[in-house]
Formats: structure tokens, C-alpha cells, sequence
């Protein structure tokens, strides 16, 4: 059994963690911190795990960590950087949630998170955690920077038309929305309930922090520096991403069925990412609770442009689930062990 550490055990991203690994078959929870909640018990602050899990949070201590096989750090950005080079070199992996070792370049990281990054040596190590993209790199991999959740969605959405440079380079969009535990569990008071319900509205148009991160991988499908506009949305409910991807044919006389196919067959081996037959409308609840990311492929009348359609859970796909699926595949489990869940319906 891997013995797993969680830094952040309190927040969103760290309970669903703790919800998928309960029943993971080779792996189990050793360790889980937080600093408010220390000494607590976690099923006492969470009682859906009553009966599943005997432990407290301690306080997050990197010493005791590093006993662990894999440490999740489940954290706002800033933290796992201070601890990640103590554990590599006390010989624990790292998996790390935040987007401290997302961004290959550190001054474009310190710009936009706003702070120097403390090992930029470890940036080039890190292997970006979209396993069906990196998944070979995983086995060897000590150090996992995981996909964000909008990023996740985008850059599967679009992968295949770049890497066949099928479309314009100059002409993708991205609109998406998300549920609002993607802004996490802290209190703010633009994420309280009379704040957002029966609202909707855009946000970060003009700068969202995972702009540099999506062109990043965009840009790496592309094989060379491209640039999505992307528009995110506060959706009025708990989970889910729903991204609508615009993209402009290079050749309008492209058939659709031939989209599909090279959809297909990108993702045949992905048991994560399920291509719908064509002209499907995934929904957020057809994910949610559930590592699925869902895409469907449009090519609406009369124009060149070619749409898909992305469908995840922000917690799951877009965080937690894919954490672990990078854990599966670095320890040489079974890449869907843990992950077998199917999405809660209605
Ligand atoms: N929510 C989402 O949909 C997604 C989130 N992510 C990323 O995952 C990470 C966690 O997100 P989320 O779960 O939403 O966040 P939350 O705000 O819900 O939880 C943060 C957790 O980190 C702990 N924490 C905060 N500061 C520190 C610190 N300085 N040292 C140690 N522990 C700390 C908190 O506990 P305590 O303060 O008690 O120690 C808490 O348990 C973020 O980086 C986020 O960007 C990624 C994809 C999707
Ligand atoms: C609704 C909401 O506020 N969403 C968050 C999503 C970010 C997130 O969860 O962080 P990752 O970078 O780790 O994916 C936001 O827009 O900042």
C-alpha cells in the first residue's frame, strides 16, 4: 500500500482527495494537515467519511511528510514550493495541486503570481500532470505539477486540432464557466450564496492567471507560440466546467467525420476522456463526481469555424481525479484504480 500524505486536507480539492482515496485499492492516507483544524478528527468535520477513516489533522510539518510515498499538496499557490525540494531530497514524489510548478518560465510565473519562485530549478523537472498528454513521463516522474481545472478542459479540447495544425493558430476562443468550489472553501463574501445564485457573469477577462498557463500547453500541441483568447464565467452551482472551443478550420472543406475520427483516435487509449458521438451537448452533470472529461465536436451551418464542447468536474477531472490518476500512473498502478465512480444523476 502506498502510504499517501495530504497538505491541505480542508479545503475542496483536499476532501476530494480524501473521498477518492478512501476507496483506493493500493493506497491509504497517512498523513493529513491542517492548521485550523489540527488535532481534529476528519470525520468530525467531515461525516460522510465516518466509519472510512481514523485520523486527525496534524499540522503540516515537512519532516513527518516525507515519510510518505507521495505527498498531494492540496494548497493556494505559494506553499508546496517552500517544501517540495526537503521532500524530493528526503526521497517522497510530490504531486502537487497548485500551480507552483505549472509554468515552465519563472519570471512569466512571477508575474502573474507575484511572488519570486523559490526553487526555479525545479520547474524544468516537473512534469505538467495531463496525463493524456504526459502520462509516459509519469513513471519517472518525482515531481508533478497538476493541470489546472479550466486548462485541463481547454488544452484536451483543442489538443488535436493544433497538434494536426488543422486550424488557424490566431483564431481560438475559449469561453468557460465554472462552479463556484473552484474558487475554493475560504470565505470571501463574492462567492457567498446571495452573491451568486441566480447571477451569471464573466470574470478575468482582461487577465486570468491561467491565460499563460493554457497558451503554455496550447503551445506545446502546436509546436510553436500560440495564444488563445479565453473567457471565464462564475456559473450558480457547487461543480462542473463547461468550456464552449472556437477554432477557425485551415481547410472549411474539412469533414466533420474526419474531426471526429482523429478525435477518436487521439483519445482511444485515454480512459478518461470520452468523445461523444457527434453533435452531443455534454453537461456538467454528466461528470460531475465522476475523473470524465466529456467532449463533442460542432461545425456550425455557414461558417468555417469548428466548435467542441468540453464537459468536467472541476474537483475531479480538474483537480483531485486527475492528482490521483498521476499518482496511478508514477507508482505503475492501474491508471483507473480509485477512479471508477460514475457521475451522480440529476
Ligand atoms: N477548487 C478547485 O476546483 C481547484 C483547485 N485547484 C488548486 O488546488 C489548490 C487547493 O484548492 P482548494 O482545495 O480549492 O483550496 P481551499 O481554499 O478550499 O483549501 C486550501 C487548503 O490549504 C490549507 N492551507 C492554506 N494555506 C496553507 C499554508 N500556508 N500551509 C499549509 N496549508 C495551507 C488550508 O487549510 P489550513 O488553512 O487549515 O491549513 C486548506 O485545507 C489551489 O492551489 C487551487 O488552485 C486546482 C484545480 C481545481
Ligand atoms: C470559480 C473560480 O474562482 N475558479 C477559479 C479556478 C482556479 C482554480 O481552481 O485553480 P487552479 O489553477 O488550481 O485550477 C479561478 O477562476 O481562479
Amino acid at each position: 500500500m502506498l502510504k499517501v500524505g495530504i497538505v491541505g486536507g480542508t479545503g475542496y480539492t483536499g476532501a476530494e482527495l480524501l473521498r477518492i482515496l478512501v476507496d483506493h485499492p493500493d493506497a491509504e492516507v497517512a498523513m493529513i494537515t491542517s492548521r485550523g483544524e489540527a488535532g481534529v478528527a476528519v470525520d468530525e468535520l467531515f461525516p460522510s467519511l465516518r466509519g472510512r477513516l481514523d485520523l486527525k489533522f496534524t499540522e503540516p510539518d515537512t519532516e513527518q511528510l516525507a515519510a510518505c510515498d507521495v505527498v498531494f499538496f492540496a494548497t493556494p499557490h505559494n506553499v508546496a514550493m517552500n517544501s517540495v525540494p526537503e521532500l524530493l531530497k528526503a526521497g517522497a514524489r510530490v504531486i502537487d495541486l497548485s500551480a507552483d510548478f505549472r509554468i515552465r518560465d519563472a519570471k512569466l510565473w512571477s508575474e502573474w503570481y507575484r511572488e519570486e519562485h523559490v526553487c526555479p530549478n525545479l520547474l524544468e523537472e516537473a512534469v505538467y500532470g495531463l496525463p493524456e498528454i504526459f502520462g509516459d513521463k509519469l513513471p519517472q516522474a518525482r515531481l508533478v505539477a497538476c493541470a489546472g481545472c479550466y486548462p485541463t478542459a481547454i488544452q484536451l479540447g483543442f489538443w488535436p486540432l493544433l497538434e494536426q495544425k488543422l486550424v488557424d493558430f490566431n483564431s481560438l476562443i475559449a469561453s468557460a464557466a465554472s462552479g463556484v468550489s473552484g474558487a475554493g472553501r475560504q470565505a470571501k463574501v463574492n462567492n457567498l450564496f446571495t452573491e451568486v445564485s441566480e447571477n451569471f457573469k464573466a470574470y478575468g477577462v482582461s487577465g486570468h492567471r491561467h491565460m499563460p498557463e493554457i497558451d503554455q500547453g496550447l503551445s506545446w500541441a502546436a509546436g510553436e507560440s500560440v495564444s488563445a483568447v479565453f473567457t471565464p464565467h462564475l456559473l450558480p452551482m457547487i461543480r462542473g466546467i463547461h468550456a464552449t472551443l472556437y477554432a477557425k478550420l485551415r481547410d472549411p472543406a474539412v469533414a466533420i467525420d474526419e474531426l471526429q475520427y482523429l478525435f477518436e483516435e487521439r483519445f482511444q487509449n485515454a480512459p478518461f476522456v470520452d468523445v461523444m458521438p457527434l453533435g452531443s451537448h455534454p453537461e456538467t452533470r454528466s461528470v460531475k463526481g465522476s475523473n470524465k472529461l466529456r467532449l463533442a465536436l460542432h461545425r456550425p451551418p455557414q461558417s468555417d469555424m469548428v466548435v467542441v464542447l468540453a464537459a468536467e468536474d472541476n474537483l475531479v477531472k480538474g483537480a483531485s481525479g486527475q492528482a490521483i490518476q498521476c499518482m496511478n500512473l508514477m507508482f505503475g498502478l492501474e491508471e483507473t484504480a480509485g477512479l471508477g465512480a460514475i457521475a451522480v444523476l440529476p
